[in-house]
C-alpha cells in the first residue's frame, strides 16, 4: 500500500499563555477560529499533511500550555525536542496581527530579535488566517531542505517581501519550532 506521506515532521509551539498558540494550530489544521479562550492543559497535538517541493509532509503540531503552572511539563517536552537534534529549526511568530491598535511589540524589535537568532519572523493572525499557512509551510520547507530534502543550493528562504503584509497588527510572541 502506498505510504500516505513522505516525511513526518514534529513541530512545537511555545509561548506565553493567551498569545494564540492553540488558535494558530486550529487555524492551520482545521481552518477554524474561535474567540473563546480555553487555556491548554499540559500538551496536545493536531495533524495536517501539506505538499512541499512535491513531497507529502505530515506535520504533527504540538501545542503546549503557556500557563506558568504547567511549565515543568512543557519545558520537559521542549528540552526533549531540543536534545533530539542539535539543529532544531526555529521560527518566531508575532500573533494577533489583526489587532494593530493593541500592538505590544514593534515589528522592528521582533525583526531584530529574529535576526539575532538567525531565524525567520512572521506576523500572523489565527483570526484572519494571515501568514498562518505561510509560517508553517516555511518551517516545514526549511526542515525538508535541511534533512537533505528536495532542493539543492539556496534554502529558498523567502524574504520579508514574499510575505503577506499585515497592516493591522498586535504582536505577542510565540515560538514555533
Ligand atoms: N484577535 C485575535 N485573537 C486571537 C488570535 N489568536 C488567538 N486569539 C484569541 O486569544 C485568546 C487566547 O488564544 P489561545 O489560542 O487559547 O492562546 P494560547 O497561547 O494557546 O494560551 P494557553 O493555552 O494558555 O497557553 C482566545 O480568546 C483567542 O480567541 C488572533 O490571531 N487574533
Amino acid at each position: 500500500m502506498a505510504k500516505a506521506y513522505d516525511h513526518l515532521f514534529k513541530l512545537l509551539l511555545i509561548g506565553d499563555s493567551g498569545v494564540g498558540k492553540t488558535c494558530l494550530i486550529i487555524r492551520f489544521a482545521e481552518d477554524n477560529f474561535n474567540n473563546t479562550y480555553i487555556s491548554t492543559i499540559g500538551i496536545d497535538f493536531k495533524i495536517r499533511t501539506v505538499d512541499i517541493e512535491g513531497k507529502k509532509i505530515k506535520l504533527q503540531v504540538w501545542d503546549t500550555a503557556g500557563q506558568e503552572r504547567f511549565k515543568t511539563i512543557t519545558t520537559a517536552y521542549y528540552r526533549g525536542a531540543m536534545n533530539a537534534s542539535a539543529g532544531v529549526e526555529r521560527l518566531l511568530l508575532g500573533n494577533k496581527c489583526d489587532m494593530e491598535a493593541k500592538r505590544k511589540v514593534q515589528k522592528e524589535q521582533a525583526d531584530k530579535l529574529a535576526r539575532e537568532h538567525g531565524i525567520r519572523f512572521f506576523e500572523t493572525s489565527a483570526k484572519s488566517s494571515m501568514n498562518v499557512d505561510e509560517a508553517f509551510s516555511s518551517l516545514a520547507r526549511d526542515i525538508l531542505l535541511k534533512s537533505g530534502g528536495r532542493r539543492s543550493g539556496n534554502s529558498n528562504k523567502p524574504s520579508s517581501t514574499d510575505l503577506k503584509t499585515c497592516d493591522k497588527k498586535n504582536t505577542n510572541k510565540c515560538n514555533l519550532g
